[in-house]
């Protein structure tokens, strides 16, 4: 077998891991991929076992089952490494580069190499990415010790976002101290929202920098984006991936306040310091990101469970579900006056995004009076079995602002990058 140029993306979500493997195609045309999918793998459950783990090499094997090997994301990565030599025969020497997602970049905006220095950079980050930093470490970790000769690079979620202008970005809190400790709105799932704006783009036959979007990326973390000729104007996630809309497990934008009011002990603390009951830090941190969302509301975080409870009138479903539109709606009302109402097109994306067909027509109903197009029911039930990256879910006969559903892939977004630049 001739050697191949095989680049790897790992994308680590809090208790999942979405691998994919390309190989790369020489082409520089913008319109046409610079790489080609060999094999996806995805595990999922990391943090409940046993993992579900399911691994697919196009036009060949593939294999869904529960392990329980894996234990955390490490070994998540391990077992994968494993299958790609067992199950596909492929020479792990053949892959020259590997791409990570990583939530938290702070002030970093370029992918960088890891080495030393921006490991542990990344980790001085974890704090303010909880769910998210430590787990692609976990992952950088695993594989420079089990691909040595590839080159591990970092893709930051945060990079999308520095466009933001300092009056959206900053808190109405002292400006020495935020400035001194980076207290601001970064932003995240910036590389979903750079595929979906360059998707688009080609989609609705635009240059990028003609474009104003506005973006839902609902999935077990969900997020809003304000596009403003083809750049980030404003986002709903802030310092942390913990503000804005609520997600699986959590809570989303909440008054600040209501954490010392939620336990007993924290709700009698004083103004005076000697009496004072102390919530840790730790435990609020805890509660809002891991113990609140859908699992808090419902018990589950399966948005099609929701979904399918509520159609039976379950009021835990019902309120859940309502609650979601509720803040979505908050989101698109802003972000379309920030836009003065020159928006081409509202775009769904992410697990929920392109799957929910009911929050989609809610949605869609709810900002008909903005100007957009009307849900067109046939092609809104249509869209999982219509193929392409891009579906039109509006009205076909319409002039008015479109309604795109977009199926987000930040692995494939990370290994364009990566081979379109200079790594
Ligand atoms: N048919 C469906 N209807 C509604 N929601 C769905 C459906 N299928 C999957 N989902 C939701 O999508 C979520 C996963 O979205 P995804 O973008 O893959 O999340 P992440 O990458 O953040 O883990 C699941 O938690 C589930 O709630
Ligand atoms: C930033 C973030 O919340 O990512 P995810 O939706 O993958 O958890
Ligand atoms: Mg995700």
């Amino acid at each position: 077998m001739a050697p191949r140029n095989l680049v790897l993306s790992a994308n680590a979500g809090s208790s999942s891991l979405k691998i994919s493997l390309y190989e790369t195609t020489g082409s520089t045309d913008d319109n046409l991929e610079p790489v080609k999918l060999v094999l996806t793998s995805s595990i999922s459950n990391i943090s409940a076992p046993p993992a579900k783990f399911t691994f697919k090499v196009v036009g060949g094997t593939s294999k869904d089952e529960e392990s329980s090997s894996i234990q955390d994301h490490a070994s998540a990565f391990a077992h994968f490494i494993e299958c790609i030599s067992h199950e596909a025969n492929i020479d792990q020497d053949h892959i020259s580069h590997v791409c990570h997602r990583v939530v938290h970049g702070g002030d970093y905006h370029d992918p960088v190499l890891i080495s030393d220095e921006a490991y542990h950079h990344i980790e001085r980050l974890s704090d303010l990415a909880p769910l998210h930093n430590g787990a692609s470490l976990a992952v950088i970790k695993t594989c420079l010790e089990q691909l040595p000769s590839a080159k591990s690079i970092a893709f930051f979620d945060t990079a999308f976002h520095r466009s933001i202008p300092a009056h959206i970005s900053s808190y109405a809190i002292d400006q020495h101290i935020a400035k001194k400790r980076g207290l601001k709105k970064y932003g995240f799932h910036g590389l979903s929202y750079s595929f979906i704006l360059r998707s688009v783009s080609r989609f609705l036959k635009k240059p990028v920098e003609s474009l104003n979007l506005i973006v839902l990326h609902l999935g077990s973390g969900a997020s809003a984006c304000c596009i403003q000729h083809g750049q980030s104007l404003d986002t709903s996630m802030g310092l942390t991936p913990l503000n804005g809309l609520p997600g699986a497990t959590r809570s989303g934008a909440i008054d600040p306040s209501l954490i010392f009011h939620y336990t007993n002990r924290a709700g009698r603390m004083s103004h005076d310091k000697n009496s004072a009951v102390q919530l840790h830090v730790t435990q609020a941190e805890t509660i809002l990101n891991k113990q609140a969302g859908w699992k808090a509301l419902t018990g589950t975080t399966d948005f099609a469970a929701i979904t399918a409870r509520r159609a039976k009138d379950d009021p835990d479903a019902t309120l859940a579900f309502d609650l979601f539109v509720d803040r979505v709606l908050n989101y698109v009302g802003s972000y379309h006056l920030k836009l003065g109402g020159k928006v081409d097109a509202l775009v769904f994306s992410g697990g929920i995004g392109e799957r929910s067909k009911e929050l989609r027509a809610l949605i869609g109903e709810r900002i008909q009076c903005l100007g957009y197009a009307s849900v067109d029911e046939e092609r809104n039930i249509g869209v999982d079995s219509t193929e392409g990256v891009v579906v039109d879910v509006g009205a076909a006969d319409s002039s008015t602002k479109r309604l795109l559903v977009c199926r987000t892939d930040e692995q494939l977004e990370m290994a364009r990058q990566c081979t379109m630049g200079s790594m």
